[in-house]
Formats: structure tokens, C-alpha cells, sequence
């Protein structure tokens, strides 16, 4: 569990968290429409998966939030702001996100890695000063990397590598986390980590998460809020109970689905054989 934070992280707290909100956005890339004139939010404060088939539009869509790619049509909003008027660093103090496949620098440690997270207030190459080495320290030990804050990330594990990344995303000091697959190629254990790091996260800071996650009973159990999408629009949007249900994925992913309880979780599955097995009774 990460700790709390000390006073001088906490400077963030006094700021309301934000929301994120897209408005009729519609984004192109290589002049093929992507997104078509959407309109979806993701609550302050909470965590949201963002769900849906491959190539649906998900990394597009956090991207465009992120500010990282300008929409043809509409508006993204960071709370009350529209973020296309905040500039590249104002953005970054706001709001960290983690791509999908983050190259390892060579030779780079976890301590220097997460020190980059602070770039966005000192400038690239400045002197850290005794307010960011604070932070970078908080983020280590939050995301219990102090053992390894002297290992190069070459020399980590993927989970390990993975909760150095989401350290340099802390240190950068906003309130919203931004993660696309933050799962991915980690074996099961190590993606229970990294889930339960980002959702205690959200409680003890009242970060605001949007993460998208390709393992629906995952992102269920998970997350506040659930927003499926379906070729470069919104399918469904509200609570995990009401987004995954079957008729919705089955709708979505084109799979027959059956909805069933284990050890008292609800769980959907693709139904693989005419009948769930007798081990989970369909709810
Ligand atoms: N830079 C680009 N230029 C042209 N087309 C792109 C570009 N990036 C993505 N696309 C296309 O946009 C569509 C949506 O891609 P995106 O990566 O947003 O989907 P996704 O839902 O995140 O997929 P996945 O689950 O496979 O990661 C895809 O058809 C993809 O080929």
C-alpha cells in the first residue's frame, strides 16, 4: 500500500480534482476519421476503464484528452479549461499520462527516470532543487522503489519497470493519471499490483484515473466508472454493473458473453460452451 503523503506533497490536495470531458470531438489521423463527434466524461476524482475492441479508438481518445493530438472538430476539457488553451507544460503539471509501450532509456535508473517527472517544473536539465528531490523521493516510496531507486529500469522486472513509470508520472505532481494498458505483458500477480497501487492512489489523493484496460472483469472490479467504446465512438457509459453487462459486450466485442458470480464477484466471460459450467451459478 503506498503511504501517505507528506505535507509538501499534499500542496495539490487544496486544488479541487479534475474532471475530463470531450465535447463533440472528432479527431483524424493520415485523413481517416477516428473519432466521430463524441462526447464522454470521466468523473473528478474517480477512476474510469476505458474498454472496447482493438483498434476502437481508445490510445486516440487519451491522447486527444492529454492534449497530444489537436481534434478536427469539438473540445476536450480539463475540468473547466479547455486543454487545447493550456500549453505543453501547464498541461504536463496537470496531467501525467503513460503511453502504451514506453521505450526504456539505456542506462537510466529509477531514481533518474522519476526525476524526469519533474522536468515539467524545472526545465530540462536544471538543477533539482530540494522541493523536487522531495517529490521524487515521495514517488519512490510510494511506489515502494526504494530498494531499486539506484537499478537501471533494463534491470527490472516488467512490473517493476512499470511502477517506476507510474512514479515519474506522480512526481510530475498533477491530480489525473492518464494510462494506456498499464497492464499489459505482466503476468497476473503483477497486474493485481499495479491495479491495487493505482486505485489506492485514487483513494488516499483523489487522483482523478483514466486507464484503459482490455480485461473487462479487471476494469469492473476496478474501476467507478466504465466507458466502452465501439469504432471510434461511445457505445455505453455509467457503472461497471451497468456497462458490462452481457447484451452490452456482446454488442460491442461481438462474442456471446454470460454474466456469473464467483466467490460472490460478478464476472463476465465469453460463454465458450453452450452452458456455464456448474462451478458459477449465471446471474
Ligand atoms: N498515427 C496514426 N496514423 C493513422 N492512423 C492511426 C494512427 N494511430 C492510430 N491510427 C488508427 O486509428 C485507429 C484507432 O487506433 P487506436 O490506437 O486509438 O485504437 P485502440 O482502441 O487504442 O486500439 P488497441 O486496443 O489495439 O490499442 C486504428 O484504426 C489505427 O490504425
Amino acid at each position: 500500500m503506498p503511504r501517505r503523503a507528506p505535507a509538501y506533497a499534499m500542496h495539490t490536495a487544496t486544488l479541487p480534482p479534475a474532471g475530463l470531458r470531450a465535447e463533440q470531438l472528432s479527431v483524424s489521423l493520415a485523413g481517416v476519421n477516428i473519432l466521430q463527434q463524441l462526447d464522454v466524461s470521466f468523473p473528478a476524482g474517480k477512476v474510469s476503464a476505458l474498454c472496447g475492441p482493438n483498434g476502437c479508438g481508445k490510445s486516440t481518445l487519451l491522447k486527444t484528452l492529454a492534449g497530444l493530438i489537436k481534434p478536427v472538430g469539438g473540445h476536450a476539457w480539463l475540468g473547466e479549461e479547455a486543454v487545447s488553451s493550456l500549453s505543453p507544460a501547464e498541461r504536463a503539471r496537470r496531467m501525467a499520462m503513460l503511453a502504451q509501450s514506453s521505450l526504456t532509456p539505456a542506462g537510466m535508473t529509477v531514481a533518474e527516470l522519476v526525476a524526469c517527472g519533474r522536468f515539467v517544473h524545472t526545465g530540462l536539465g536544471e538543477r533539482v532543487s530540494r522541493e523536487d528531490q522531495r517529490w521524487i523521493d515521495w514517488a519512490i516510496s510510494t511506489t515502494e522503489l526504494d530498494a531499486l531507486r539506484e537499478r537501471e529500469l533494463a534491470a527490472l522486472s516488467g512490473g517493476e519497470r512499470q511502477r517506476a513509470w507510474i512514479a515519474m508520472a506522480l512526481a510530475q505532481g498533477g491530480r489525473v493519471l492518464l494510462l494506456d494498458e498499464p497492464t499489459t505483458f505482466l503476468d497476473v500477480r503483477h497486474q493485481i499490483e499495479v491495479l491495487q497501487l493505482v486505485r489506492a492512489l485514487n483513494h488516499s489523493h483523489g487522483l482523478t484515473v483514466v486507464w484503459v484496460l482490455h480485461d473487462l472483469n479487471q476494469a469492473a472490479a476496478f474501476s467507478d466508472h466504465m466507458v466502452l467504446m465501439q469504432a471510434g465512438r461511445i457505445a455505453a457509459a455509467g457503472s461497471p454493473a451497468e456497462v458490462a453487462t452481457p447484451a452490452t459486450l456482446e454488442a460491442v466485442f461481438g462474442v456471446p458473453m454470460w454474466r456469473g458470480l464467483v466467490d460472490g464477484q460478478p464476472v463476465c466471460l465469453p460463454r465458450l460452451a453452450s452452458q456455464p459450467s456448474e462451478a458459477a451459478a449465471c446471474v
